[in-house]
């Protein structure tokens, strides 16, 4: 069979005896009688297994010499498969070579079926070692691809940079942060960076959202649940926890979690481990936090809506990101950043921003802030004729904007415009654009995301 076994020994005649054997069941065997070979051999990963003599020099039979080569075998090739030879069938000596990593050991003289019985499980070993190694390879360079998918962080302005320093420095610690901010400012684009920066870029970011996901669901999302814990629970399920172990575990909207499920996730948080929905067994979880809400949690601690033990682990770092009316010039970066991104993607070659238009956007409030903005400029971008984005080819949604007749807007056109408005005019202030509208505070968030304010 195809595969590549290295011999090390000594005693020349040895040698001979086991090529001969091994030829006829592997396609290259490298057999040395010198053992300082090793050091100068370079990568080791390119064989499957190794026979390795025990006892060099005929005097001594200490096994050191064993020990040693073996070491520095596994220094090279940690997954490369070794089987032991020894002559003085010394228990003690193949058990310690065992515990230094060889998978196991023959007696001299042996017998030829059983040492290739030996080596070909070693083989197999050795096979599936690799694969394992290259599968975790390809996971880790997926991850890290889907990691460094993200678009660029676009701001230049002093707030936009100053914030920017605390994620780099952030990034490096395991520190809990809470990222607070207005509806669409980029608190998920910000935890992604963090995650991206930090020590655990290669393993898994996992999100959630608890803006969206129905209340009685959270607890199963977050935690997992075990099968017939609930009528809907067919099957065993891990949740976010388990799924962001070793990695980074992003929490939206935690200021949506009730408090029950408050106390549950402060009790994760402390003895770093989850029980799933209808099992009383913990499983040990290892996971960097980062929660973002647009809420103000402090005020719904002085409410008494939310856990104020919590709140402290969970912002063991604040990261305050400015609504984008207060970034300056920013607003024009962004604008510029998106048209070049939409212009490619609808064909439109090379767009140039007139300066009407840049008036027009500096002078809009962007309660929906920059999502609303990219949203803004998608359709702009989709409207425009020829190679210059006037004024009228940007559509704001402001209810106090005249440019659209009432009459002709469609149901929804007026819902969106209502929502921006109501936005507005309470600085993105969820719960109170919600009670003036009449809507739960989940229903309104829904609402923005769909319309992209
Ligand atoms: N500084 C930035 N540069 C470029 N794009 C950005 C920036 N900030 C946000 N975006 C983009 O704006 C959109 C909204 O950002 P994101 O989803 O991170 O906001 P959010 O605050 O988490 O929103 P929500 O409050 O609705 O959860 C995304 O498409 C994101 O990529």
């Amino acid at each position: 069979m195809e595969g590549k076994i290295l011999i090390v020994d000594d005693n020349k005649s040895i040698l001979n005896a086991l090529e001969f054997l091994l030829e006829g069941e592997y396609a290259y065997i490298t057999a040395i009688s010198n053992p300082n070979k090793i050091t100068g051999m370079g990568d080791m990963s390119s064989y499957d297994a190794v026979l390795l003599d025990m006892n060099f020099s005929a005097e001594v039979n200490t096994g050191n010499e064993g020990l040693y080569w073996l070491r520095q075998i596994k220094g090279k090739a940690p997954e490369l498969p070794v089987i032991m030879i020894t002559a003085y069938g010394d228990m003690d000596l193949a058990i310690k070579s065992l515990k230094e990593g060889a998978v196991d050991f023959v007696l001299k003289p042996w017998d030829n079926q059983k040492l290739l019985a030996t080596l070909r499980s070693a083989f197999q070993l050795g096979q599936s070692r690799k694969e394992v190694k290259n599968l975790k390879k390809d996971q880790a360079n997926l991850r890290s691809l889907i990691n460094n998918n993200d678009q660029p962080i676009i701001g230049e302005s002093i707030a936009v940079k100053n914030m920017l320093t605390i994620v780099r420095k952030v990034a490096k610690t395991t520190a809990n942060v809470l990222i607070t901010g207005e509806n669409g400012t980029g608190k998920e684009l910000i935890a992604k960076e963090i995650h991206r920066h930090s020590p655990r870029n290669n393993e898994v970011f996992a999100g959630v959202d608890m803006g969206s996901i129905q209340e009685s669901l959270f607890e199963s999302e977050l935690f997992g649940h075990i099968k017939g814990a609930f009528t809907d629970a067919k099957e065993d399920r891990i949740g976010k926890f388990e799924a962001a172990n070793g990695g980074t575990l992003f929490l939206d909207e935690i200021g949506n979690l009730s408090f029950p499920l408050q106390s549950k996730l402060l009790s994760s948080l402390q003895n770093r481990e989850v029980i799933k929905v209808g099992s009383n067994k913990p499983v040990a979880i290892d996971i960097r936090l980062i929660s973002a809400t647009n809420s103000n949690l402090d005020e719904m601690v002085d409410n008494g809506d939310f856990r104020e033990d919590l709140l402290y682990r969970i912002n063991t770092i604040h990261i305050e990101i400015p609504p984008l009316r207060e970034r300056g010039d920013d607003v024009l970066l962004l604008a510029e950043f998106f048209i070049k991104k939409y212009g490619t993607k609808y064909g439109k070659g090379k767009l140039i921003i007139h300066k009407n238009a840049k008036k027009k956007l500096l002078d809009y409030s962007w309660p929906g802030n920059i999502r609303e903005l990219q949203h803004t400029i998608e359709r702009s971008v989709i409207l425009c004729e020829g190679s210059i984005l006037q004024d009228d080819d940007i559509l704001l949604k402001e209810r106090s904007h005249p440019a659209l007749n009432e009459l002709e807007m469609t149901l929804e056109e007026m819902e969106r415009d209502m929502i921006a408005s109501a936005l507005s005019r309470h600085d993105g202030n969820y719960t109170a654009a919600a009670e003036q509208l009449g809507v739960s505070r989940q229903t309104l968030y829904n609402k923005t995301k769909r319309f992209g304010l």
